[in-house]
């Protein structure tokens, strides 16, 4: 499976909400697709979903365009933070429509999780709990059974109990049936052990793109003589940097290999410190 992301541009009225975005994604794999408050990752998302055109360029998936694309859509299944089902429906209606729409729809699974996570099939969405609302969502995402299924933060009210059974169970599901995986959340500490890659927006541009297994070789921390540090940072792009007695600590996205001092340490960085820091960066209007 394989997303071809084509010079995506997205203005609403004057505002340019995603710009000239250039990227391909290939699966199976799970992957983080983050980004501070408003960086566009959910209209992203729904552009991917074929919900919203895009005011320029185009999204292809295994080289056909996505938009109105029907054959392409029943491979997306697409799990949005709210407003997933019609409130009127029940639980049980709102499987029944879903396992309509995709073709590989897993009943089995389905029921599964129902048990799981408690739902009460009867029961209206508009009568659901935050929590088992977010929880329809999973099971929809994870039944669909698509090639690309998108988790747009998912899990509003769920508890961390239900939050990790759909860890355990996504991590079961991509053993059984490997999919893509596009997953958006602000919890990025408790989920980026998921991750095999990681796609970071700011302000509607991509400004990381990296597999897991080459973070550690794209964004380091080096501490030690502020001066023997500045002249290391030289050469590659800074993403945070401050100074705490007489040693500074500089957080870099490297631009080559590290030319390691002796007199210089070398640590990791979380991917969840890296937003805070891209976060800050972005109140003091500093680009990376
Ligand atoms: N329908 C719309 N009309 C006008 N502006 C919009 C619309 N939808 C989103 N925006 C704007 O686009 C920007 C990106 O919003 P988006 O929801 O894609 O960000 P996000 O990264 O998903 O944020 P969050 O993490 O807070 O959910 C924001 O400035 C938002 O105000």
């Amino acid at each position: 499976m394989k997303i071809e992301a084509c010079h995506i541009t997205m203005q609403y009225k004057q505002k340019q909400v995603l710009k000239d975005i250039n990227f391909t994604l290939e699966g199976p794999k799970i992957i983080g697709f983050l980004g501070h408050n408003g960086a566009g990752k959910t209209t992203f998302l729904n552009l991917l979903a074929g919900l919203i055109p895009s005011t320029t360029g185009e999204f292809k998936v295994n080289g056909q365009p996505a938009f109105n694309n029907t054959a392409v859509l029943q491979e997306i299944c697409f799990i949005a933070e709210t407003g997933n089902f019609q409130v009127e429906m029940s639980v049980e209606q709102a499987l029944k429509a879903n396992q309509f729409f995709y073709p590989k729809w897993d009943r089995a699974l389905a029921d599964e999780l129902v048990e799981i996570f408690a739902l009460p099939l009867k029961t209206k969405v508009k009568n659901l709990s935050k929590g088992m609302t977010s929880a329809l969502g999973i099971i929809v995402g994870l039944a669909s059974q698509a090639a690309i299924t998108i988790f747009d933060e998912p899990y509003i009210g769920m508890d961390v109990a239900a939050r990790s059974k759909f860890y355990d169970v996504l991590l079961e599901q991509q053993e059984i049936n490997p999919r893509l995986f596009l997953f958006s959340t602000h919890l990025i500490d408790e989920v980026s052990d998921l991750f095999e890659e990681v796609l970071i927006l700011q302000q509607g541009e991509v400004i990381l793109h990296t597999a897991i297994m080459d973070w550690d070789d794209t964004i380091i921390a080096i501490r030690g003589d502020k001066a023997q540090v500045e002249k290391i940072a030289q050469q590659h792009t800074i993403i945070h940097e401050h100074v705490f007695m007489k040693e500074k600590t500089i957080v870099l996205r490297l631009q080559q290999p590290l030319d390691e001092t002796s007199s210089i340490v070398v640590e990791r960085v979380s991917v969840q410190d890296v937003l805070v820091y891209l976060s800050n960066q972005k109140k003091e209007g500093v680009a990376v």
